[in-house]
């Protein structure tokens, strides 16, 4: 049996915000209403008040209840995602250890916001976006983001690094900023680091704010660190994706000309298994691929300097060769990368010269030589 939009919409109708005591639909908090009568999924969002995030919670499981009560329905998802302005960091909401406490109160540019139609694709001053992605989690994005960004800008680019890893922005604490950028209202003046300009949602937000965005919340946020951001002009702007083939990723090459994606893979088959699935995202999304890379490659021992293949050896260029692109290089797995990403000083900025740097500034010479960076 099939169900419509009205009928999802009449059975949300049918529950009340205990907090103003209106219905869901008439409060206008319901948002793309779906059914699909294949799988018997019912979907909806729900926009909310960040400021109530969790609190609202069981009025979610009331409206899925709700919705899953309809003759056809056999599965429902429900999802609360935010609006409004970003408030400061609350006492109540402590920042996780690894995001800097801002110093200051929010800019009072809304973030936050529904994607806004846009005229271009191209960003001004900025001759080329490169998206950094993974299929997988933890294999060393920001880490390659970060080392890449700070390479590319000791052969004398104009680097931006975005970091749009929205429920896991790390770059703050890589790149060792904290300070909250300033805005007028209309426009975010980013931070410098290590010769680099570096913006990342982590230090707009508190924390528990963005882990609610879903779908359109999370382009609209995307759109606004691409435009609102004075970035100024740049030879390169590196966008740090989250991991996986979701929103945000789309999100960028629809809103923006992405001139190439790096896809970071550690060798392993699950973490190449995930590596695919990128690409083949890249790939219908029209987006160039410039190529993968490597990290974790081999385990190198800072006491005795040998060698060991923790993760298997060589397989992220294997799969680069059976995809048809270019391997651009191996990143070892060493302690002194991992600390001084901890530190806020990529080991490019620490030891440019020690051997930890070597495979990073190699990666940025060849990207410069090709005319891709
Ligand atoms: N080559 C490396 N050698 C040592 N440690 C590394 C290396 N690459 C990454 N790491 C460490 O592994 C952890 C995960 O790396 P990173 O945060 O860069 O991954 P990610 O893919 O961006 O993760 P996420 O999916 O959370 O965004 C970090 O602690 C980082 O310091």
């Amino acid at each position: 049996m099939s169900v419509t939009r009205e009928d999802i919409l009449k059975a949300l109708s049918r529950v009340s915000d205990p907090a103003t005591g209106k219905d869901l639909v008439a409060a206008d908090m319901v948002r793309a209403p779906g059914f699909d009568p294949e799988t018997g999924l019912a979907r909806f969002i729900l926009e909310v008040d960040p400021a109530r995030g969790k609190a609202l919670e069981p009025l979610l499981k009331a409206a899925e209840a709700a919705v899953s009560a309809l003759p056809g329905v056999t599965r429902v998802s429900g999802v609360l995602t935010a609006h409004g302005p970003a408030a400061a960091p609350s006492a109540a909401a402590p920042a996780r250890a690894a995001r800097p406490a801002p110093d200051g109160p929010a800019p009072s540019l809304k973030l936050g916001r529904h994607p806004t139609p846009q005229a271009s694709k191209k960003l001004a001053g900025v001759d080329r976006i490169l998206a950094v992605a993974s299929g997988k989690g933890g294999v060393g994005k920001s880490t390659l983001s970060a080392n890449l960004a700070v390479a590319l800008a000791a052969e004398g680019r104009r680097v931006g690094l975005l970091d749009a890893d929205i429920h896991g922005p790390s770059q703050a604490r890589m790149m060792g900023v904290s300070d909250r950028p300033k805005s007028d209202g209309e426009t975010i003046l980013p931070l410098h680091a290590h010769g680099v300009t570096v913006m990342s949602i982590g230090l707009m937000l508190p924390e528990d704010e963005a882990v609610i965005w879903r779908g359109p919340m999370l382009m609209g946020a995307l759109q606004q660190m691409m435009n609102q951001v004075r970035w100024g002009d740049l030879d390169v702007l590196i966008v740090d994706l989250p991991p996986g083939t979701g929103d945000v990723q789309l999100s960028l090459c629809q809103k923006a000309e992405v001139t190439g994606a790096l896809i970071v893979s550690t060798p392993q088959d699950v973490a190449l298994l995930d590596a695919k699935k990128a690409v083949a995202m890249f790939r219908k999304l029209d987006a160039p691929i410039l190529g993968m890379i490597e990290n974790m490659s081999g385990f190198v021992c800072p006491h005795c300097g040998g060698e060991s293949h923790i993760f298997g050896h060589d397989g992220a260029k294997e799969e680069a060769g059976r995809l048809g692109l270019p391997f651009l290089g191996a990143i070892p797995l060493h302690l002194a990368i991992r600390v001084a990403g901890d530190d806020g000083a990529p080991i490019v900025a620490r030891d440019p010269d020690g051997p930890q740097a070597a495979a990073f500034r190699a990666l940025a010479r060849r990207l410069i030589g090709e005319g891709k960076a």
